[in-house]
């Protein structure tokens, strides 16, 4: 039996302010009892412009919950305009960032080179990175979404030793799932998500395999989240649209009570 700890995380994406930030992990700290954590690990991934809030109250309160950011520069400092870099994530004490999210891939044209830059750049600094990947539906269609999603994870841990990569979360999402309301059926999430555990082995080792938590992610919610978490390759969800709603996310933090 697997002795990884689910990582439930949720990618805010571009919505909430500082103070609703404040708000919202205030009621989730609320919500959450110590036995919620001890289970179940819970991060949250903020904007930017939200970061300091949520240190400054998870400092203050100690609290169990962990946050991240949502993207990272490759470069450590320089003249790249709107950029954020890992030694400014690290000052803020972030343990995660989301790298390689199929937002980033598609509006902002991330290659699969620069994922792995940008899993460097997070290594580097001490930042986990939670590597997300998936196809989009007409790959699906095509029946190539294994192929396609492990040709990702090769390109993001392109020199990665292992000491590094035994430490990170792949994050599972089909693009035509994301904010659609169309859920990756369990079996078929787990395909993929075995296949990745599968390249881990590849890649790497079998131990390691066995180490790294793989996510889910694409319309994750409250009433679907148990049949995905019974899957033996899935290790948690990285959450959009229910995690902003703070009530929606704890019971999915809770999906053993479902
Ligand atoms: O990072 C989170 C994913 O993009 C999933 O978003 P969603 O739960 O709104 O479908």
């Amino acid at each position: 039996m697997s002795t990884r700890t689910p990582l439930m995380a949720g990618n805010w994406k571009m919505n909430l302010n500082h103070l609703e930030a404040i708000a919202h992990v205030q009621k989730l700290a609320f919500a959450l009892a110590d036995k919620d954590y001890d289970a179940v690990e819970v991060a949250v991934l903020p904007p930017f412009t939200d970061l300091r809030s949520v240190q400054t109250l998870v400092d203050g309160d100690k609290l169990k919950i962990k946050y991240g950011a949502q993207d990272i520069s490759a470069h450590d400092s320089g003249a790249y305009t709107g950029e954020i870099s890992g030694p400014m994530l690290a000052k803020l004490k972030c343990t995660f960032v989301a790298i390689g999210h199929s937002e980033r891939r598609q509006y902002h044209h991330e290659t699969d080179e620069i994922v792995n830059a940008k899993i460097k750049a997070a290594y580097k600094h001490g930042l986990t990175p939670i590597l997300c990947v998936g196809e989009e539906e007409s790959v699906r269609e095509e029946g190539g979404h294994v192929a396609h999603t492990l040709a990702q994870v090769d390109g993001a841990l392109k020199d990665i030793p292992a000491e590094q990569a035994e430490t990170i979360v792949i994050a599972y999402e089909p693009v035509w799932a994301i904010g659609t309301g169309k859920v990756c059926g369990a079996d078929d999430a787990q395909e993929v998500c075995g296949a990745i555990r599968g390249r881990l082995a590849e890649l790497y080792s079998q131990e390691l395999a066995d180490a790294v938590r793989i996510q889910y992610g694409g319309s994750v919610k409250s009433g679907n989240v148990a049949e995905i978490m019974a899957k033996p390759d899935i290790d948690g969800a990285l959450i959009g649209g229910a995690a902003l709603d703070a009530d929606e996310f704890v019971k999915i933090v809770r999906f053993r009570d479902q």
